[in-house]
């Protein structure tokens, strides 16, 4: 018996994957995993992980069911196997997919927990978010809560804050990503080699998110503290500021949420 089948092995499963494996919760070996992108098998065997020959397979020798396709496919996939997932338990990670959607399909039997990690569970510094609301047994539930600590921050929240807060930490990444490559972009235009500016702005994004979880100071507090009277920073907020920064940033967090509650 697996302790995880993972029925997907896409960007975000697999992060999750290997993020417990390299953090020794699991060996790779306690998993099984299944994706219909072939390319994805190989992935799996490299990291000497089972490959299921089919989600009939997975489901039969796997503690926990682990659902880690897109939401479009989520029923699609789920549905031949109903009657097979009776008793078993499902750690789901689809966006929109919370512990009531899933209710109103799967069999009363099938116990059922709601997941929204983000990608940096690959270097075990994940921010993810549990639903509160669920159907796992007791001892199920730490089990979730301690793979998903073992790869980062975890946070049990109520399910109506689930698409807004899943908003910040889930997509999060792909804005940071863009302010990452925008920094870079700054520093190269002035002369600086790529590798370097990539690296200057991800240690200093690191460094100063890192300072904020720390000190638990206002982030207005600590921008001033780098911003000298007269000095060069202000005038880069200045600009940041013209350019509408925060404004786009705060736009960026509710389209993400309205395109959810649109589904
Ligand atoms: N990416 C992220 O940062 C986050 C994603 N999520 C959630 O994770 C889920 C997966 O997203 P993501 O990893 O980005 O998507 P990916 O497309 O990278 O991964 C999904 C994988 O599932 C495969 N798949 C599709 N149908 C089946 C099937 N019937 N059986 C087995 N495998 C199948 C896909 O293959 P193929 O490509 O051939 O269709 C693909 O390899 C989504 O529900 C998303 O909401 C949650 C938080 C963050
Ligand atoms: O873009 C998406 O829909 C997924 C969910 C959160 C991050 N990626």
């Amino acid at each position: 018996m697996k302790k995880i089948g993972f029925i997907g092995f896409g960007n975000m499963a697999s992060a999750i994957a290997l993020g417990i494996i390299d953090a020794k919760f699991l060996n790779a070996n306690e998993i099984i995993a299944y994706d219909i992108d072939e390319n994805k098998a190989e992935k799996m065997r490299s990291y000497h992980i089972d490959v299921a020959h089919d989600i009939d397979e997975l489901i039969a020798c796997s503690e926990f069911i682990f659902v880690g396709v897109k939401p479009q496919v989520v029923e699609s996939v789920l549905d031949p196997y109903i009657q097979k997932l009776e008793n078993k338990a499902i750690i789901s990670i689809a966006l929109g997919y919370d512990f009531d959607r899933y209710q109103t399909f799967l069999d009363d039997s099938t116990r059922h927990i709601f997941v929204m990690p983000n990608t940096p569970v690959r270097v075990l510094q994940g921010m993810s978010l549990i639903e509160e609301k669920h159907s796992l047994k007791d001892q199920e539930f730490e089990f979730v809560k301690n793979m998903f600590s073992a790869i980062g921050q975890v946070e049990v929240v109520s399910s109506h804050l689930m698409s807004t807060a899943g908003t910040l930490s889930g997509c999060g990444p792909a804005f940071v990503y863009m302010i990452i490559e925008a920094l870079a972009d700054g520093a190269v235009k002035e002369g600086v080699p790529r590798e370097m500016a990539y690296t200057l702005a991800s240690q200093t994004l690191m460094g100063a998110a890192k300072m904020q979880l720390e000190t638990h100071l206002h982030p207005g507090v600590l921008k001033d503290q780098v911003c000298s009277p007269g000095g060069s920073t202000i005038c880069g907020v200045e600009a940041l500021e013209d350019g509408k920064l925060r404004a786009t940033l705060i736009s960026a967090i509710s389209a993400a949420v309205h395109y959810q509650e649109k589904k």
